[in-house]
């Protein structure tokens, strides 16, 4: 019996999805991707164990819209990585999906076309693309895992996850993150609560059994193993930073009473630099020094940075995009971040040999 007066009465339709195995084989990893992902994954790994000294920094756009653009700001990445390789281990954010505050474009995946239509079978695919691309390069990258069916189809070529902070408290992002396959960063809440993310990382470091697909797209129960790999992103909260020393100290003492590896990365963005971009070198400046001053607990930095400086809105005619400027969030531009991130690798070059 069908019962269409109750059920799904909100639901328009459901489209099909591609599974993700078939995905995965139009769009197959290769064995150098394959070993961009295990390198990236070891040293974050490394880094999060304390046997390598390097400061991890995860930096690259907002949101990625443009693919072609991207993997122009990929290329110039991937030089200053081998540059800077000594003191900083360089991720490149490539976010596909945005949380957002209220409405506005969810990224990517969601809406390639950016036009509402949704087409999310083909934002997935070009999204594999894309990261392929990048992998090939021999870049690892991380993004932010907010559906929690998206890394079945991805995830084999993420390195780092964040967990934002909008969905840190989520029990279905904690459930996820247990059997992600990356080390996974939980941010403080919109509001600073740094509380919610250390709660986060003991839930995600125990098995889970929960609801999701498998690689044949049929509905599972997906066992998980736990992850050991969570950490701490401070990104600020309620409009006030919580980048600054005392903060900081606070977060890793919570950490340390609550049984956990005290790792923290600092988000250089968002409510660490009231949202203004230009602030946010600034910001990776003082956590640098801080390290230099002996601080232990700081074992990475988060920059939102784009090609071109700032944001723009999305026109109503595509063709009025500027080339290679943030959709979403203000970002710092290229020139900016090259001189930041040859800054920090500077400062840290004396310091990070004793710092294990
Ligand atoms: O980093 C991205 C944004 O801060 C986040 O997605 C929220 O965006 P919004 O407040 O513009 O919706
Ligand atoms: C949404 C983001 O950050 P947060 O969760 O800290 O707001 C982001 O980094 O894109």
């Amino acid at each position: 019996m069908t019962t269409p007066d109750i059920d799904n009465i909100n639901v328009a339709s459901f489209d099909p999805m591609p599974t993700p195995d078939e995905i995965l084989e139009r769009q197959a990893i290769t064995a150098n991707a394959a070993q961009t992902v295990r390198a990236g994954r070891a040293s974050l790994r490394a880094i999060l164990d304390r046997s390598d000294p390097r400061l991890l920094v995860v930096v690259g756009p907002c949101s990625i819209h443009d693919p072609v653009a991207g993997l122009d700001y990929a290329r110039r990445l991937k030089a200053l990585a081998d540059e800077v390789s000594d003191t900083l281990f360089i991720v490149m954010r490539v976010y596909f999906e945005k949380p957002r505050t209220t409405t506005g474009w969810k990224g990517f995946i969601n809406d390639p076309d950016m036009d509402d239509s949704f087409r999310i079978d083909y934002g997935m695919e070009r999204a594999r693309r894309f990261l392929l691309d990048i992998a090939e390069l021999g870049l690892p990258t991380g993004t932010e895992a907010l559906d929690p069916i998206s890394p079945q189809y991805i995830g084999d070529l993420i390195s780092w996850t964040a967990i934002g902070a909008r969905t840190t408290e989520s029990q279905t992002h904690r459930e996820l993150s247990s059997g992600l396959s990356t080390p996974v960063g939980f941010k403080n809440g919109t509001n600073g609560d740094v509380g919610i993310a250390i709660n986060a990382i003991v839930s995600a470091s125990r098995p889970h059994s929960f609801l999701g697909i498998n690689a044949q797209g049929l509905s599972s129960i997906v066992r998980t193993h736990g992850n050991r790999y969570g950490h701490l992103v401070l990104r600020g909260g309620d409009g006030r930073p919580n980048y600054d020393t005392v903060s900081v100290q606070i977060a890793g003492d919570a950490l340390a009473k609550a049984g956990l590896p005290v790792n923290i990365v600092v988000d250089c963005s968002h409510a660490n630099s009231y949202k203004k971009p230009e602030l946010q070198p600034m910001v990776l400046e003082n956590v640098v020094n801080q390290i230099r001053l002996g601080n232990r607990s700081i074992v990475g930095a988060m920059i939102e940075s784009n090609l071109v400086a700032g944001n723009q809105p999305i026109p109503e005619d595509l063709s009025k995009l500027a080339y290679g400027c943030s959709v979403t969030d203000a970002c710092v531009g290229w020139d900016d971040t090259e001189q930041a991130l040859r800054n920090a690798a500077d400062l840290l070059r004396d310091v990070l040999p004793g710092r294990r």
